[in-house]
């Protein structure tokens, strides 16, 4: 369990992170997304004591994570996989987090198996590693303790397609063993797939929340007519909210019964009528996060 509360970070006069309140729940995968610069990274260092809040609390398993008599056996922790050390093996990284934690050594091959690094591969030096394989290295130091919390920053990237599922399956199964997963990404689709729980984050703030089934029901329906602009003004007479899309398609915020119905009533034929689901959901997110994009609105 993550608890974070009306946390605040500020740098000077800028606020990074401001009155942030979510919690991540056991046995769940909570994604937090948010666009470039939103304050994800700086709200995880919060969390595992990198950077001291400047108002708020974060507390993991009930404690500050400084608290914890030993967080590597609690919490599992990527933040950065390029920060490892890169003088040194794959392995010998490991065998000296295994050591720090107290876990026995036979731990590290377990890890490596897991993560899928060869012999070969924990036996170079990480400065040789591609960056899909120290994330891959960063996962087997996050779970070497066994933890029940995982605390992850961008884990995908730099993982090829294969990797991305692995990840995924990865995670799913550590939620569906009772743990806590937290992982942030800007992308997302990544989220949408892997998450049971979305946190949205934009400017600091957090913009949305809740499970990826409410979030996605609340994305509407995407319908589409071959008289786009007879139909807007059908569903918006009907007190139905429309957004249009970039390719001609509209998407409503109602289900796509009420959507149909009026469309009839009106007599405006229908070509395509379904929830919006991902598209609706990338919608949502750039809608909520269009202030904080640099793209802007247009985005
Ligand atoms: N030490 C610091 N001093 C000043 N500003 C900082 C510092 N660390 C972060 N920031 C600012 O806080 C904001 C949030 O940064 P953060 O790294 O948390 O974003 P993010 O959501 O993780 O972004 P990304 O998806 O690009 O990784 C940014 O505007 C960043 O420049």
């Amino acid at each position: 369990m993550i608890t974070i509360e009306s946390l605040t970070k500020r740098y000077g006069g800028y606020t990074a992170v401001d009155q942030v309140t979510f919690s991540a729940a056991p046995g769940r995968v909570t994604g937090f997304l948010g666009p470039n610069g939103a304050g994800k990274s700086t709200t995880m260092r919060i969390m595992v004591g990198l950077t001291p809040a400047s108002s708020g609390t974060a507390t993991v398993l009930g404690r500050h994570y400084a608290d914890l008599p030993n967080p590597g056996r609690e919490v599992g922790v990527l933040l950065d996989a390029s920060a490892q050390h890169a003088g040194r093996t794959g392995r010998e990284i490991l065998t000296v987090a295994a050591r720090t934690i107290g876990v026995p050594k036979d731990r590290v091959d377990e890890m490596l198996a897991r993560v899928s690094l060869t012999e070969e591969e924990a036996g170079r030096r990480v400065r040789n590693y591609s960056l899909g394989m120290r994330q891959r290295l960063g996962i087997a130091t996050a779970l070497i303790g066994d933890p029940e919390v995982l605390i992850l920053d961008e884990p995908a990237n730099g993982l090829d397609p294969a990797g991305i599922r692995w990840m995924r399956d990865l995670l799913r199964g550590f939620a569906d063993e009772g743990g806590t997963v937290l992982l942030s990404s800007h992308l997302l689709h990544e989220i949408e797939v892997i998450a049971d729980d979305i946190v949205v984050i934009g400017n600091g703030r957090i913009v949305a929340e809740g499970s990826k089934d409410d979030l996605l029901a609340s994305a509407g329906t995407l319908v589409r007519s071959d008289d786009p602009v007879a139909l807007a003004a059908a569903l918006t007479a009907a007190g139905i909210t429309t957004h249009t899309g970039g390719d001609g398609a509209l998407r409503a915020e109602a289900d796509a019964a009420a959507v149909g119905r009026t469309a009839f009533a009106a007599g405006v034929p229908v070509t395509e009528l379904r929830a919006a689901d991902g598209a609706g959901l990338e919608e949502i997110f750039l809608e909520l996060t269009a202030e904080t994009q640099r793209e802007g609105a247009a985005a």
